[in-house]
């Protein structure tokens, strides 16, 4: 697992360090190895470092020292530093000295134009994690004559560190070097942060307040069948999904719940015909009062809000087994709260609302903090939250969290969410802790979603035809 850190913990940390570090020593740690990354950009991006041109954009905080210190060390390459103070005034004195001595030069905010045209790299040192809302104007004006690579120190200046939110001008970076640790914009803003490198500077840090899933995380926790299995005792997977009308949904999560796991898939519905005829390992049924023995039920993709659906929802909460209710079962929970009443207090659920859908089950949309949503609907229905959106967010009611970040976005496609409960729904089976199912589901997804893309346009069947190369992807890093 790798730890995320609120900036509130990352201060409290760095405080704790700096009153037992000389004077300036983390600066000149975390500087050091921003210098590092820019010639490693340099050289990716141009063939060489000495005699390339770096462009610092100065803030009046400590993330402006950084930059400027780092300028200084690129000078000892024989790289041409130039820095623009936003606020020469406040600019980081001894940042500010170290880069004079070593020869950098200072421009002003008038000339910074030119000097930022001419850049083979754009050093982001505007902010830290000491700010909060979009670049100011100066700033943001400065962004506009940027055509090189982008280096952003610690974040991307504009973007908030704790939720990742983006709301007016900000920085879009090639590449983010953080310091410490990670916080949460590393993980829920890709986009804007580009490749994120972290750089030891000696904090010491406890439980996270978040976390990220390792490939070896999901390889660990994906169930493989040993010689004693059988297909019963693997976990059976039932799926009550689709109807007459759109069958597809019960396809997609059916044959999901087929890829993901060894053992047997019951599906139960008005497209079982539709189903047998994809999946013929699937053992189809038209009701889930005859679909027989189940570890686990996943419950929702196209049953419809009405009262079919409803039943079959109380049905399945009624079983005593964990159950994954995804699309139209959240609407119905959120529209008839009451179905609840026919779930054992122990029986596990997982809910995966879009933002659509999570207005509907907590009556106000996710916000731009979703971690935080995730964690309030979670503790709401004491179920594992599984908020979807281009990362998606994993709560449990004890409040661990996870987030789940993407490689692109071709995961926004029709049926990917029908894949998705599919996956989670084998895992459950298998009887994984629900938190981690749903992480892992999500993250053997997004793999799939992109092994499938390939940087073209995928679609939720060819999503579901990448799972078993995902998962031998996964398998294939650890062994
Ligand atoms: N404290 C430490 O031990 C270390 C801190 N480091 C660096 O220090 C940074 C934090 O530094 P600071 O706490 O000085 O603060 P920041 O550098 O994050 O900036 C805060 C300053 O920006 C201004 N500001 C706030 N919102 C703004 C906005 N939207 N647009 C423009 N300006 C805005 C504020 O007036 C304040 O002066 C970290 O992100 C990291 O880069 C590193 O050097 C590692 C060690
Ligand atoms: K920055």
């Amino acid at each position: 697992m790798q730890g995320i850190w609120t900036t509130e913990r990352i201060r409290a940390a760095e405080d704790r360090l700096l009153a037992v570090t000389p004077d300036g020593e983390l600066m000149r740690r975390a500087a050091f190895g921003l210098s590092v990354h820019a010639a490693e950009m340099l050289a990716e991006h141009t063939g060489s470092v000495s005699g390339r041109r770096v462009t610092l954009l100065v803030g009046s905080g400590n993330n402006g020292g950084d930059a400027l210190w780092a300028g200084a060390f690129l000078r000892r390459r024989n790289v041409a530093v130039s820095a623009i103070l936003l606020k020469p005034e406040r600019a980081h004195g001894p940042g500010l000295a170290a880069l004079k001595r070593s020869g950098g030069r200072v421009v002003s905010l008038e000339d910074g134009p030119q000097w930022i045209r001419r850049a083979d790299l754009v050093v982001d040192g505007i902010v830290g994690i000491s700010a909060r809302g979009p670049l100011r104007p100066d700033a943001a004006a400065l962004l506009e004559y940027v055509s090189a690579p982008v280096l952003a120190v610690d974040l991307p200046s504009g973007v908030d560190p704790d939720t990742g939110a983006v709301d007016g001008p900000a920085v879009v970076a090639d590449r983010t070097v953080t310091f410490g640790a990670l916080k949460p914009v590393h993980a829920l803003a890709p986009a804007s942060c580009g490749e994120v490198s972290l750089v030891d500077i000696g904090l010491r840090l406890s439980e996270p307040d978040l976390q990220r899933l390792d490939t070896a995380d999901v390889a660990a926790a994906w169930p493989v069948p040993g010689p004693d299995d059988d297909k019963y005792s693997q976990g059976v997977v039932g799926v009550a999904a689709g109807s007459a009308t759109y069958p597809g949904a019960a396809v997609l999560a059916a044959g999901a719940a087929v890829r993901a796991t060894s053992g047997l898939v019951r599906y139960a519905g008005h497209a079982a015909d539709v189903v047998r005829g994809h999946w013929p390992e699937v053992i189809a049924t038209g009701s889930v009062t005859d679909a027989g023995r189940v570890q686990a039920w996943v419950v929702g993709p196209g049953i419809g809000t009405g009262h079919e659906g409803r039943d079959v929802l109380r049905f399945v909460l009624g079983r005593g087994v964990p159950v994954c209710a995804d699309a139209d079962a959240t609407t119905i929970i959120a529209r008839s709260p009451d179905v609840l009443d026919a779930r054992d207090p122990d029986t596990p659920l997982v809910l995966t609302p879009h933002a659509g859908e999570f207005e509907r089950l907590m009556g106000s949309p996710p916000g731009a903090d979703r971690v935080a949503a995730a964690r309030a609907a979670a503790r709401k229905y004491d179920a594992v939250v599984l908020l979807k959106g281009h990362c998606t967010v994993v709560a449990a009611p004890d409040g661990r969290a996870l987030v789940n970040t993407p490689r692109g976005s071709w995961l926004a496609t029709a049926g990917s969410g029908d894949v998705l409960s599919g996956l989670l729904g084998a895992l459950l089976a298998s009887g994984l802790d629900p938190w981690l199912a749903a992480g892992a589901a999500a993250h053997v997804h997004s793999l799939a979603g992109s092994l499938a893309a390939d940087d073209a346009p995928t679609s939720a069947s060819g999503i579901l035809g990448a799972i078993p190369d995902a998962l031998r992807s996964v398998r294939s890093l650890t062994s």
